[in-house]
């Protein structure tokens, strides 16, 4: 276990040098509803180099998509700062992609229509550009169907072929995979370790999935029940490339006892 300090990006091939360091500093976000005043993040400091894959935990409302949101600068925090490669957040921006449990494809678009909204906003739409991406994420053939005629993960696919015809740096997931079936879900994870592998993104994904959390990560951030706070930060020491098969590896069965005993202990705390 570590604290919240900093350690290396991933060693991964780093053919593309990208920015996308993350610093959360002293960030509390009260939400103030009818003056019932919800404490949802409180004095979280974090920080995440660029090219880091961390995966946040935590129980039920304890403020997981709210920090992320406020790293998105969807929502302001009440107090403390959020820096992406040293400079302050003051709003949403194409360097940082979101993908949320349920997508957010236009159904009346093609699902290229889809993948080419953000070049076309900036006006540098590429020709097959979409096509390749979609190829990338194994949706070949796919460009002139409507997300409907798609399976939900399928859609969740293309939902990230669109976040990365944008080109972020950073990547943020809230529950990306939750709501699909286990095989799928599985299949995904693989995808999108393929994808970071290549990319060097940073990436923050939130799950209740405490192996999914352990598999995709190089640091797990464990979360207190509400109001959230940084419980714990787990180092994630396990061999990359990975596949499905270390799951089963003592390794990892060691890393997550020691992550569902943190759960276990917040959620037995939070009881009290
Ligand atoms: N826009 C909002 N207005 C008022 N309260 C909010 C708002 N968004 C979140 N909250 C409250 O803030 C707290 C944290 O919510 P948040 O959705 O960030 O938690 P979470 O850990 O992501 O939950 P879950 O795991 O269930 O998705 C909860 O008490 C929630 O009710």
């Amino acid at each position: 276990m570590t604290d919240n300090t900093q350690i290396a990006p991933n060693e991964t091939d780093a053919a593309t040098e990208r920015d996308g360091s993350i610093h959360v500093e002293s960030v509390s976000k009260v939400y103030d509803p009818d003056g019932e005043h919800v404490v949802a993040v409180d004095d979280v400091t974090l920080h995440i180099d660029a090219g880091e894959f961390v995966t946040v935990l935590g129980p039920s409302g304890c403020g997981k998509s709210t920090l992320l949101e406020c790293i998105a600068g969807f929502t302001d925090p009440t107090s403390g700062n959020v820096y992406v490669d040293g400079e302050i957040i003051d709003g949403p921006s194409a360097e940082r992609g979101v993908v949320f449990q349920s997508n957010r494809l236009l159904p009346w678009m093609t699902i290229e229509e889809n993948v080419d909204i953000g070049p076309k906003m900036r006006g540098a739409v590429e020709d097959g550009r979409a096509s390749q991406l979609l190829e990338r994420m194994g949706l070949e053939g796919t460009e002139n169907a409507y997300p409907s005629e798609l399976s939900g993960g399928m859609q969740q696919r293309a939902e990230i072929a669109r976040l990365l015809a944008n080109d972020p740096d950073i990547m943020l997931m809230d529950e990306p995979f939750s709501a699909l079936d286990a095989l799928t879900k599985e299949m995904l994870q693989e995808m999108l370790l393929e994808v970071w592998d290549d990319d060097n993104r940073t990436v923050l994904f939130i799950t209740h999935d405490v192996e999914e959390a352990l598999f995709l990560a190089d640091r797990v951030l464990v979360m207190t029940a509400g109001p959230g706070r940084v419980k714990e930060i787990v180092d994630v020491d396990l061999e990359r490339p990975r596949d499905l098969s270390m799951t089963t590896t003592e390794e990892f069965t060691a890393l997550k006892d020691r992550v569902l005993h943190l759960i276990h202990e917040e959620a037995r705390e939070a009881m009290e």
